[in-house]
């Protein structure tokens, strides 16, 4: 390759997925940490003297995250403390392998690692929802009950944020995925950069506009360690249509996911549409846009052996859900997410 674009006298090693820069190594990471640094002091995402839990799946996005964050940290004198969230589905063949490589991230970090697991929280694993409900809807299961473990986890760790590794490519794809489906709801807060888990802890992207393919560049060429696996049950469906799609668009012109992202942001809500309202779950406290949040309807249908209950349209559920005796979430067990305490 010919001469480092930033004329360091270096030769270029790489050119940059986001702008077609020929750089050597030292000039692209140079690059993009000076883009991640400048995500999180434009959007002020971090109050000096706090806390931050990385959510860590062990997968590229968040052990970059951990590291980046660890860097600017240092550079930057942000004054930040960090810790590794990891919530364990219980995914045979999956988690239990990528938890490994987060206990390498923690031992290579020095950041102090919780992992909470949908089995103490919930009272089932993944693999026992997937014998239940099959392939098809089980990420219905894993994307609810992921996120409030997030939450809670954040919550039990007393931490003053939540940073997860969501990245260009996700926003941009969830973007899409919203349009397509026309979730007014979701479309108007997805681009959100911090947004509130309802218990108060922000939760934060600060690599909202770093691209998939210079993550894992910068993976690679820093020599990071992390999880590369796909998920052994079915992907959600909807989501790889929209993740085609995109990956088709940035061959055409990868400036095509910044623009995704930017017109998301300007996307004003009209205001004649009809938007949920926000309320605690009547079960669980939760934050939610229903009575029962979506968790412990999931969690019902699968304590009283209708795995499908919560997977379809919401009035249905509600229906379905009035129609029996349905003060015990979890038929009695304790172990529903009714039950703060076992977090
Ligand atoms: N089991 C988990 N424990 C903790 N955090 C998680 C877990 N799964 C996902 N996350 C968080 O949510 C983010 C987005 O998750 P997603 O499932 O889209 O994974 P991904 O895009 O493959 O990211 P990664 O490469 O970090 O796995 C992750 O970057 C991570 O911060």
């Amino acid at each position: 390759m010919s001469d480092c674009s930033r004329k360091c006298g270096n030769n270029a090693v790489l050119r940059r997925p986001k702008t077609g820069d020929k750089l050597c190594k030292e000039c692209f990471f140079d690059a993009f940490e000076n883009e991640v640094h400048f995500t999180i002091t434009e959007a002020k995402l971090f109050k000096p003297g706090s806390t931050v839990a990385v959510a860590a799946s062990g997968g590229k996005d968040s052990t970059v995250l951990a590291y980046v964050l660890k860097q600017l940290n240092r550079r930057f004198k942000y004054d930040l403390k960090f810790m590794l969230l990891s919530i364990d589905e219980g995914i045979t063949g999956y988690r239990d392998d990528s938890l490994e490589t987060v206990k390498q991230n923690r031992d290579d970090y020095e950041m102090p690692l919780k992992i909470l697991s949908y089995k103490d929280l919930y009272g089932w694993t993944m693999d026992e929802i997937v014998s239940e409900i099959g392939r098809k809807n089980n990420c219905t299961f894993c994307g609810v009950f992921r996120r409030q473990a997030l939450d809670r986890g954040a919550n039990l760790l007393k931490v003053d944020y939540l940073a997860t590794g969501h990245n260009a490519d996700d926003i941009a794809e969830t973007v899409l995925m919203n349009i397509l489906r026309g979730d007014l709801a979701r479309l108007s807060r997805c681009t959100s950069i911090i947004t509130d888990s309802g218990d108060g802890i922000p939760r934060v992207k600060p690599l909202k506009y770093a691209y998939e393919k210079e993550i894992v560049m910068y993976a690679y060429f820093k020599k990071l360690v992390y999880f590369s696996t796909e998920c052994v049950f079915s992907p959600n469906a909807y989501r790889g249509h929209a993740r085609v799609l995109l990956k088709d668009l940035e061959k055409i012109d990868p400036s095509i996911i910044m623009n995704i992202i930017h017109s998301g942001e300007s996307l004003k809500v009209n205001k004649t549409s009809k938007m949920p309202s926000l309320q605690n779950c009547v079960r669980c406290g939760y934050v939610s846009s229903q009575d029962i949040c979506k968790a412990c309807i999931l969690l019902e249908g699968l304590n009283s052996g209708r795995p499908k209950l919560g997977i379809g349209k919401s009035s249905k559920v509600k229906k379905s859900i009035e129609n029996k005796d349905d003060k015990v979430c979890c038929g009695g067990a304790g172990q529903c997410n009714t039950d703060k305490t076992l977090i």
